[in-house]
């Protein structure tokens, strides 16, 4: 799935599946935005969603909003990479761009929730790097819910008493970010991916690369 695109060193490597997955209200928008700006060669997956668009989002940025109709004819037309059911909506991985962004050479960032990391592993285990953000307290994560000023009542205490079952996920991840202050948490995501691209086994250049150098010595 992965081709390959040149790494900022100019060593041709595999794109690499970064996501970044927590209880809702632990941080992963606000870093994902901005990991989306500060990082050349990451681009967003904008998931699908049939929940209700928030004041402040946009369509096509933030999800694809869609209808549970729509949504159905994606899954059983098999245009999603993963999909699952969460807060009694569904939300899913449009395929293609994930590909084509893969295939340029791009990493892809994914605000997902546990089961949809589950799929993306099985299909693509050695490509994926994921990192699960914690709050560093419950009173902190309800403030959060409530300073985002996005949900009613019922929906953030829907939310709050779901965060425990979606921590309990905290060990299938390669990562783990406790969320204090946004800049420091920032910091520790921006260098996991930066660490990860320079994995050896992604980059496929090296080969050719030490093979150049030697000849240059030998020369
Ligand atoms: N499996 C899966 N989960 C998703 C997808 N898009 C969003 N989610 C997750 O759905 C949950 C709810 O997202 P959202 O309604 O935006 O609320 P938030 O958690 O407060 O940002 C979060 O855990 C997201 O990570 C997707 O495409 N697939
Ligand atoms: N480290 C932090 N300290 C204080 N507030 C934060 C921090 N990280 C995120 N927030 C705020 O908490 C709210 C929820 O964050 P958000 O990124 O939307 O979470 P998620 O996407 O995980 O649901 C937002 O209003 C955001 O500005």
């Amino acid at each position: 799935m992965t081709a390959g695109g040149h790494g900022t060193d100019g060593v041709e490597r595999r794109g690499l599946m970064f996501v970044l997955s927590s209880p809702s209200g632990a941080g992963k928008t606000t870093l994902s935005r901005l990991l989306i700006e500060r990082m050349t060669g990451l681009r967003m997956s904008v998931s699908a969603t049939t929940r209700a668009m928030r004041p402040g989002e946009v369509d096509g940025r933030d999800y694809l909003f869609v209808d549970k109709a729509r949504f159905d004819a994606m899954v059983k037309g098999d245009e999603l990479l993963e999909w699952a059911t969460v807060f009694d909506n569904s939300y899913g991985t449009p395929r293609a761009p994930v590909e084509a962004a893969l295939s340029a050479g791009q990493d892809v960032l994914f605000d997902i929730d546990w089961q949809g990391t589950q799929q993306l592993r099985e299909k693509a285990r050695a490509d994926v790097v994921s990192v699960f953000i914690l709050p560093p307290s419950a009173a902190d994560l309800e403030k959060r819910l409530h300073s985002r000023a996005q949900d009613s009542d019922e929906v953030i205490r829907k939310r709050m008493s779901r965060a425990s079952h979606e921590m309990s996920h905290w060990a299938e991840y390669d990562y783990i970010v406790i969320n204090h202050a946004v800049d420091e948490a920032f910091a520790e995501v921006q260098s996991i991916l930066k660490a990860e691209r320079l994995k050896r086994e992604r980059r496929t250049g090296l080969v050719g690369f030490v093979r150049g150098l030697q000849g240059q010595l030998q020369g």
